[in-house]
């Protein structure tokens, strides 16, 4: 799970997935399954990229009452995903519930998928936060005080922006993995995210794993935009 580069297939339809994997031959991805794709596709596209070696991140970020993420979660668990997730927002409770629910569902056997939970979304910004979810304090520490959440109802880690990473690994230890999505290639287009970083800057603070869609998906070139992302956080120098 450390250091691994997640791509967020957020892509319409299983063909473009196998279009989009074709050029990559043999090589053993670490991919994330959002809402678009399984919405489309369903449980089975979770069970296509296991079956073909992949590495699966099910980006799903359960947010109701305990007994019904209790419920998804355990039905989650049987589709063999290495990761899933809910909001911290949820709850200690729902947070646990989702814990009881993968431990409830998993293969006899099988490894609970990590289960992380997303702080404050990358497209968020402090002001936004503040205007709209009316939390008062900067945004870092309602981060840091969600991740907290996580850890005691015992949970892995969490989603947040690069940002944070550092601070959250200091105060809540190196095992609690921090996931960065909001990942950009200087020069890169932005669009709808506000906390955004470099992979190198990713990488400089210590987080566990970067998210990356567009600059991958929607590349020119996608391997070669991937080779050279996988290159800047692995801090190969060419
Ligand atoms: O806070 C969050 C939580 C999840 N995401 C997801 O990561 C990818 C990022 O895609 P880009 O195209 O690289 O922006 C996307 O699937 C989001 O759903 C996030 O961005 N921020």
């Amino acid at each position: 799970m450390n250091n691994s580069l997640i791509i967020a297939l957020d892509f319409p339809e299983k063909r473009k997935v196998e279009e989009f994997l074709q050029e990559f031959g043999d090589e053993k991805l670490f991919l994330k399954v959002g809402m678009e794709l399984f919405y489309a596709e369903g449980p089975d596209m979770v069970r296509y990229l296991k079956d073909k070696g992949h590495d699966v991140f099910l980006d799903m970020k359960l947010h109701d009452i305990p007994n019904t993420v209790k419920g998804g979660m355990k039905n989650l668990a049987r589709l063999g995903a290495d990761m899933v997730n809910v909001h911290a927002a949820g709850g200690r409770e729902m947070m646990e519930a989702a814990l009881e629910g993968l431990d409830a569902g998993v293969s006899a056997g099988a490894e609970r998928p990590y289960c992380i939970a997303v702080t404050q979304l990358t497209s968020t910004s402090e002001e936004q936060m503040k205007r709209e979810q009316l939390i008062s304090v900067p945004l870092q520490d309602s981060v840091i005080h969600y991740a907290k959440v996580a850890r005691t109802a015992g949970l892995d880690g969490v989603v947040c922006s690069a940002y944070e990473a550092g601070i959250i690994r200091s105060e809540l230890g190196l095992d609690f993995l921090t996931v960065a999505p909001g990942i950009r290639p200087s020069g890169n287009v932005v669009g709808d995210q506000k906390r955004v970083a470099t992979p190198k800057f990713a990488k400089d603070k210590g987080c566990s794993a970067i998210v990356v869609g567009r600059p991958i998906t929607k590349a020119e070139n996608p391997l070669e935009s991937y080779l050279a992302i996988k290159n800047e956080w692995e801090g190969v120098l060419l």
